[in-house]
């Protein structure tokens, strides 16, 4: 399931984040691709270390936390610091899948990545090409979307970044362990708290119909969760 979460940034806040990137220190991501994605991936990083990019990868995060959107659809339980990336002159990076576990001794962080997100940071009319090609069930799907807004995709689909022929293409990446490990059961759980968020509106707080769904609904967090 891919899910899109529109104005994660502010045009504003996009306008701020480019500014800071372009005193960013960049470098070739070849360098942290794995032995077999190492010959398919030509883009620019920012460096792990570049405070610019700790700064807004920060942000990014606080902003995730606040959205009620991200944290229904991912459930998400510990967020990879978020790498920021360029794709220009043709730059792309073929299909691939993000690694299955994801290791930072420096950090001392560890993550099942279950969940994998691109928030875009350039319009789509800056540049030609540079889509997030996502292999799902039922066919692949290109992704482009407006500066500002995330695409969440499961970490376990094969997906690719298409050359971009003209522009830049810079966008900020992130992978995610979520409490619920299965995609099915996670879907179920977002689509539960959908409903009773609908369902809620112009209701009572003590409603016991309301209730009861959210009974439900953390009782099947508490079957399923691996915390
Ligand atoms: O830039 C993107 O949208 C995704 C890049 C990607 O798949 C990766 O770095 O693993
Ligand atoms: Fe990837």
């Amino acid at each position: 399931m891919l899910i899109v979460i529109e104005n994660l940034l502010s045009s504003e806040e996009v306008a701020q984040f480019r500014e800071k990137l372009s005193s960013a220190q960049w470098g070739d991501g070849a360098q942290t691709a794995g032995t077999r994605s190492v010959e398919v991936k030509q883009n620019l990083q920012v460096d792990r270390q570049c405070p610019v990019g700790t700064e807004l990868g920060n942000t990014i995060l606080r902003k995730l936390g606040q959205n009620p959107l991200f944290v229904s659809a991912s459930l998400a339980e510990t967020i990879w610091p978020p790498v920021f990336n360029c794709y220009q002159d043709g730059g792309h990076y073929g299909t691939h899948v993000d690694s299955a576990i994801m290791r930072d001794n420096d950090l001392g962080l560890t993550i099942r990545s279950d969940l994998s997100a691109t928030v875009f940071l350039s319009e789509p009319d800056e540049y030609e090409g540079g889509e997030l090609v996502i292999e799902e069930q039922y066919g692949a799907q290109g992704v482009k979307l407006s500066a500002g807004d995330m695409v969440l995709y499961p970490s376990s689909s094969l997906h690719q970044v298409a050359p971009v022929t003209s522009g830049q293409r810079i966008c900020a990446i992130m992978w995610m362990q979520s409490a619920i490990a299965d995609a099915t059961e996670r879907a179920m759980l977002f689509d539960l708290d959908q409903s009773i968020q609908a369902l809620s509106v112009g209701r009572s707080a003590d409603d016991p119909d309301i209730d009861r769904l959210i009974h439900v609904y953390h009782n099947l967090i508490r079957r399923w969760a691996q915390v």
